[in-house]
């Protein structure tokens, strides 16, 4: 493991109890600076692999070392406490490391900000659109200043113009708050968009069986979804993602 490596998993494997093997043999490597997104099939265990990753799972074979002091976990359902504000659901990570009060104030105002919700600070969840909440579950985690941040899934359930959005606004993020990410989707065009590396897996049990660099220059302009160069690359993970599934 390099100084840059942040996550680094080798011949790792993961045998549920019941008998279910959902990884298999899975070597992946995050460094600083990358964005690394991972599609598969359904039930590949990419939710697995992001769930041992963050040390909620431990793997049953092979080596797991992370090297990130804080972690950022957002999930494909906001999770925010809905009797609780926008300030203080952004406010319950920090409150839950017992930064002092006005430290975790000035941060989650700092995360709001930066994720667009300035102004709503005192909606309740119920009050907000799904895109919202996300931003508002985005911006609970950023008040830990990860170095490594794990999505799963996270624009899933959003609408196609609020995900392109929230696309841009997490790649704003993550050239200017400069964590690494490994992200989890069902869109190949979302995962090539986001990304400086893609991983594809195979069907259950999940391996890695291609890996392909992404080599759009970040900042990333909107409009590269546009460039036959963008298509291309695309049908080349879609295809690939096709051959795993056999
Ligand atoms: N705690 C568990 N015990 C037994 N089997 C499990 C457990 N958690 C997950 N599995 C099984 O492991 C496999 C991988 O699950 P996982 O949720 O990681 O897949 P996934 O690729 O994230 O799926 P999807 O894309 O549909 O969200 C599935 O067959 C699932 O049923």
């Amino acid at each position: 493991m390099t100084g840059a490596t942040l996550l680094d998993f080798s011949d790792v494997a993961m045998t549920f109890p019941n008998g279910t093997v959902a990884l298999h043999s899975v070597d992946l490597a995050v460094d600083r600076g990358e964005f690394v997104s991972v599609v598969g099939p359904s039930g590949c265990g990419k939710s697995t692999l992001l769930r041992i990753a963050s040390g909620l799972e431990a793997a049953s074979a092979g080596s797991v070392s992370v090297d990130a002091g804080r972690i950022g976990y957002v999930f494909q359902d906001a999770t925010l406490l809905p009797w609780r504000t926008v300030a203080d659901n952004v406010e319950l990570l920090a409150e839950l490391n017992r930064l002092p009060k006005a430290v975790r104030k000035a941060k989650a105002q700092e995360a709001i900000d930066l994720v667009g919700l300035t102004g709503f600070e005192k909606n309740l969840p119920k009050q907000l659109s799904g895109g919202m909440r996300m931003r508002a579950s985005l911006a609970r985690s950023l008040t830990l200043d990860p170095e490594l941040f794990l999505f799963d899934e996270p624009f899933g359930a959003l609408d196609e113009i609020t995900r392109e959005r929230l696309n841009d606004e997490l790649l704003r993020l993550f050239v200017k708050q400069r964590f690494a990410g490994l992200f989890i989707t069902h869109s190949v065009s979302e995962a090539v968009y986001l990304s400086t590396r893609v991983i594809v897996m195979s069907g259950r049990p999940g391996t890695v069986v291609r890996r392909f660099d992404v080599p759009f220059p970040m900042p990333r302009d909107p409009d590269i979804r546009f460039t036959p160069e963008f298509a291309e690359l695309v049908g080349e993970v879609s295809h690939a993602l096709r051959e795993g599934h056999k």
